[in-house]
């Protein structure tokens, strides 16, 4: 490779270098009681709050030494390739259905004549019915009979959870194929950033997943724990074939990575992903919620040493030990969350005391509402970056959700 990679994560901990942010807009502002579970929310959010809330959250990072990417910027430069354009509009037709329409020509007709800025608007926040001046034939059933379904294009608020579409390993990415449909064009969407953004293109990264691949894997439940190794959650959102495909496709190239440790959990929405109950904070340190500990199982995959033929696959029964082994250490700590009250752990853990965000190893990102989890780990030796997360949080997700590391600082 003659560039400097524009992926680069190593670790879970290293320096916060590079990351990509979607700043929440109007997407949120589509949001209504009634597609609430279809959408995967539980509330709807205030968002002139959430935007205050997130620009302090991307303050701290940059304050900090980090470079912050703006998901809709990197799609807008990319949109103002005529080609590029093209070929997301017919994509995009297709995957919500406006092929099948009546009235598509009149949509693509829409889509077409927008500027580059309204395109990306519409691709994130989606395209209401009235947007389009189309009227129907007199003559024809649906004159009379109407679907009162509001979007051509559906919104996408889960959006500024950028982890989940994404996952960086090592010097490549893997572009996540979503379990649900309300956020595969978020994948969609990053594979096009990927394949055509001027900073990233020609540095060629390799891929180690697609968007397009059947078994769902969301990055929510990837950490990359080193050069060599990546955990992997098993989920509600990642399937075990998923996890084996990852592996292969990791262990037959030059990727470096030898081992994928899978760590399964229950598939409860609560838990939606590995990283609401497990993070790393420093080169030895973890938290944990404490209410699965009991309900984990941990396996580790390794190539086969006779070629390619299978994956070696190794229950273990220890999580900690699994860890050491991974990471080459014999001092792991597992905090738990929740400062060793059950109930306290529980109500934290829903609001995501468990989803840190390392900037750096030993410091971490936080909300400010879940006391008694900040509190443990700064007992622990751990360094807590507080932010407001009031309606951030409503999405059920946190700085770690909300965060796609693009390039760490290597751990010395
Ligand atoms: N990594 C994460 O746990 N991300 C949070 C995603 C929340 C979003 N509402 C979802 O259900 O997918």
């Amino acid at each position: 490779m003659s560039q400097k990679p524009f992926y680069n994560v190593k670790s879970e901990v290293g320096k916060l270098e590079a990351v990509l942010l979607h700043r929440p807009g109007k997407e949120l502002e589509r949001l209504t009681p009634q597609y609430l579970e279809e959408l995967l929310f539980d509330d709807i959010p205030w968002l002139g709050k959430m935007r205050e809330e997130h620009d302090l959250f991307a303050e701290a990072l940059r304050q900090r030494g980090c470079k912050v990417y703006y998901y809709d910027q990197m799609l807008e430069e990319v949109l103002r390739e005529e080609s590029v354009r093209e070929e997301l509009i017919t994509e995009m037709a297709e995957f919500t259905g406006i092929t099948k329409l009546k009235e598509k020509a009149a949509i693509l007709d829409y889509l077409k004549s927008r500027d580059t800025h309204s395109l990306a608007e519409i691709f994130i926040a989606g395209l209401h019915k009235n947007e389009i001046n189309y009227k129907r034939e007199s003559r024809s059933l649906s004159y009379y009979i109407t679907d009162d379904y509001p979007f051509y294009i559906n919104p996408i608020p889960n959006l500024y959870f950028t982890r989940d579409p994404g996952a960086v390993i090592g010097n490549g990415v893997s572009i996540n194929s979503m379990k649900t449909r309300a956020r595969n064009r978020e994948t969609m969407i990053l594979s096009y950033i990927n394949r055509y953004h001027h900073e990233i293109k020609d540095t060629a990264p390799p891929q180690w997943y697609d968007y397009k691949y059947a078994d769902a894997i969301e990055g929510g439940d990837i950490l990359t724990l080193s050069d060599k190794v990546v955990a992997v959650g098993c989920s509600a959102r990642t399937s075990p074939l998923a996890i084996e495909k990852l592996a292969e496709n990791l262990f037959a190239s030059d990727s470096g990575y030898k081992e994928v440790l899978v760590i399964q959990i229950p598939f409860k929405r609560a838990y939606m992903h590995l990283d609401t109950v497990f993070t790393m904070l420093d080169v030895n340190k973890f938290t944990i919620f404490p209410g699965i500990e009991d309900d984990l199982k941990v396996f580790s995959i390794t190539a086969s040493p006779e070629g390619k033929e299978y994956l070696d696959i190794t229950p273990k029964d220890d999580l900690r030990k699994a860890l050491g082994q991974a990471l080459g250490r014999d001092d792991i700590k597992i905090i738990q969350s929740g400062g060793g009250d059950k109930i306290t752990a529980a109500r934290e853990q829903w609001n995501d005391s468990t989803n840190t965000l390392a900037i750096a190893p030993g410091t971490v990102v936080t909300y400010r509402r879940n006391q008694a989890s900040n509190e443990t780990l700064r007992k622990n030796g751990v360094e807590v970056v507080e932010i407001e997360g009031s309606e951030l949080v409503r999405g059920r997700g946190g700085p770690r959700c909300m965060s796609m590391p693009l390039r760490r600082a290597p751990i010395i």
